[in-house]
């Protein structure tokens, strides 16, 4: 649905040109939830905001559905930008109109004057975002939660296609960013919208993507379905990312099993799998004695997902762990 083709941004300040974003290729299908995750100046937020032509691009081409968008007249763009809705961190709404008011105002700047229709519309909107009984109130009379969910009713006012989060939660209590996260994912599979999000934080991807690139100094550097990209980050800036949010510190744990003895592997398990206990059976049957170093099972939005390090000794090890591969268990051998 989306594709960018080589796309680049330089900003220029005082004469001089400020890279942003270089050579980007990217493409992100209908109806998927996908994220940009990127440290503080990485380029996250000039990414999201080309893709609607907030910023214009230096270099390259932006299609959503095979229109490059910069090729288009400005009222063409206006008409395709209906299509794309946008949320922000800090909520941007009208702060001395309603919650109502809010919500009706891009449906009147699209051009829709019958009052009714109007009303009718806010209400199913409010309805969705689950936020009828704050109708008539004002944006300053909401909690973070609530502005953010009248950011999102707002956003859907014209019935668009695409989906824009630019750190939407960033600002809210991790209860709150869970319900609003849950409100988009209910969102992307009742309407069947496309989402996009930018994030610095890993568990907002963990929690409703399916598929993520990490940015750093303007360049994706690894991108990938989140399960993938989550159990075996490749480069450093990711799995800088991965560790910092399950809390391990690689190095540590290399000075802690230095005194394991035998080999140590690290075992990844996806799906029904994560729950079946095959390793106690094989390990009797191949006589392997096993301790365990480390060990995490979680939910990667939907799939259930578990890593295992161990420490192996006994002489059958490569059969035992021949027959997990077998099984669909990714082995990855830490010390020989
Ligand atoms: N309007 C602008 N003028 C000049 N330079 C800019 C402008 N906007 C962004 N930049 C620069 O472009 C680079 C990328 O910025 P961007 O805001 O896209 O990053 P980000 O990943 O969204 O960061 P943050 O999470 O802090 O918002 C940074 O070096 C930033 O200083």
């Amino acid at each position: 649905m989306i594709s960018l083709e080589n796309l680049s941004k330089f900003y220029r300040v005082d004469g001089r040109e400020i890279p942003a974003l270089k050579r980007i290729d990217l493409n992100i299908a209908a109806g998927e939830i996908f994220g940009v995750i990127g440290h503080s100046g990485a380029g996250k937020s000039t990414l999201i905001r080309l893709i609607n032509l907030l910023e214009r691009p230096t270099g390259g081409r932006v299609l959503i559905d095979d229109v490059d968008l910069t090729e288009l007249t400005s009222d063409q763009l206006r008409k395709s930008r209906q299509k794309i809705g946008m949320i922000f961190q800090h909520f941007n709404l009208l702060m001395s109109k309603t919650v109502a008011q809010n919500v009706a105002f891009p449906l009147q700047v699209a051009g829709e004057l019958d009052k009714a229709a109007i009303a009718t519309r806010v209400a199913e909107l409010l309805d969705l975002v689950g936020l009828t009984d704050h109708a008539n109130k004002y944006p300053a009379q909401l909690s973070g939660g609530q502005k953010q969910r009248v950011g999102i009713a707002r956003a859907l006012a014209n019935n668009p296609k695409l989906l824009l989060c630019d750190e939407a939660t960033s600002a809210l209590d991790p209860q709150t960013t869970a319900s609003v996260l849950q409100l988009l994912l209910e969102i992307n599979q009742k309407l069947k919208l496309t989402i996009v999000l930018i994030t610095h934080e890993m568990n907002v991807i963990r929690s409703i993507c399916d598929r993520v690139a990490v940015i750093d100094g303007g360049e994706i550097v690894e991108t990938g379905p989140v399960t993938q990209v989550f159990l075996h980050p490749q480069h450093p800036t990711t799995r800088r990312f991965v560790y910092e949010s399950e809390h391990i510190d690689e190095s540590d744990e290399a000075d802690d099993f230095a005194h394991v003895p035998g080999k140590i592997v690290r075992l990844t398990y996806k799906g029904e799998a994560t729950y079946q206990s095959h390793l106690s059976a094989l390990a009797r049957e191949y006589e392997i004695d096993f301790s365990i170093l480390a060990g995490r099972i979680e939910r990667i939005k939907d799939t259930p997902c578990g890593q295992l390090t161990l420490g192996l000794t006994g002489l059958n090890t490569k059969a035992m762990l021949a027959r997990l591969a077998d099984e669909g268990i990714v082995i990855e051998e830490l010390r020989a």
